[in-house]
């Protein structure tokens, strides 16, 4: 297993079941707007630049600060919805968080975080298939892009760890094509399937402020409903504060119809 935090484009591409990716620029879903298709001017002057579609909006220092150890955060937090940011500064701190949020990952019997998770908001996920210390390969991605989706989609009964113990079917795009950075900065392109593209879309999702069960057919929401109203009303008691969003309330929001794309 590669070490901590130092996982390498060619160890996540020796992972990863991997068919030919054509450099041409293609259109590319913007973090900011996973809806949106970009012009393919605009994504050859962004892969030029090597940035996201964010690069106005980066993270400071402080959008990075964390205290270990780190907290998943639950829904309905807000914290969940809100706008995460790109960054630009690959140094010690952004490896310890990345290693803080393996460590959380694990620990809650997680495959897969995302940083808003665990209350910063900013373009990082982490994951690891396997679920063990020790075991598969630990994938860190920093800014990650979506510019492909497979037309055939799968079913799977996702968790979620701002979910605690609720389960249920989402369907989504059984592989997929991605630009992202790695923890020292490099920029690498590739194409995921199986549990790793699995893994990836939802965490992706997290990045987006876009939640699993925003997926979920009516009736697979409906068998999950009553496990919503209780987190809602854990929150309430918890914080003293109305829950932001209620699921008997709920409008499914637009721009997750279709996976992303337009
Ligand atoms: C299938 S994508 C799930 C990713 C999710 N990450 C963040 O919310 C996650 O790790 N969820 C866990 C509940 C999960 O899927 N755990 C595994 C291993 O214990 C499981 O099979 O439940
Ligand atoms: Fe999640």
């Amino acid at each position: 297993m590669a070490a901590r935090g130092s996982v390498s484009h060619n160890a996540l591409l020796s992972l990863l079941p991997r068919r030919a990716v054509s450099l041409l620029p293609r259109p590319m879903l913007s973090p900011r707007a996973p809806s949106r298709l970009l012009r393919p001017s605009k994504v050859l002057a962004m892969a030029r630049r090597g940035f996201s579609s964010q690069e106005d909006d980066f993270a400071s220092p402080n959008d990075l600060r964390f205290e270990p150890p780190l907290k998943i955060v639950e829904y309905p937090h807000p914290i969940l919805r809100a706008r995460n940011k790109g960054i630009n500064t690959f140094d010690e701190n952004l490896k310890k968080l990345a290693d803080e949020m393996f460590d959380v990952m694990y620990k809650t019997d997680g495959i897969g975080l995302s940083a808003p998770q665990v209350g910063i908001n900013v373009q990082l996920m982490v994951f690891n298939p396997a679920g063990e210390r020790g075991e598969g390969e630990e994938i860190i991605l920093v800014n990650p892009i979506v510019y492909r989706v497979s037309k055939k989609t799968v079913l799977f009964n996702e968790g979620c760890l701002s979910f605690p113990g609720i389960y249920a079917d989402v369907e989504r795009p059984a592989s997929i094509k991605i630009d992202a950075r790695d923890i020292t900065g490099g920029r690498f392109r590739v194409n995921l399937s199986g549990l790793p593209a699995r893994v990836f879309q939802h965490e992706f999702d997290h990045l987006q402020g876009v939640l699993f069960f925003d997926r979920m057919t009516e009736e697979v929401l409906s068998s999950i409903r009553s496990q919503l109203k209780a987190l809602e009303v854990k929150y309430e008691s918890q914080t003293g504060l109305q829950s932001p969003e209620r699921i008997d309330d709920y409008k499914r929001r637009k721009e997750v119809a279709g996976f992303g794309r337009a």
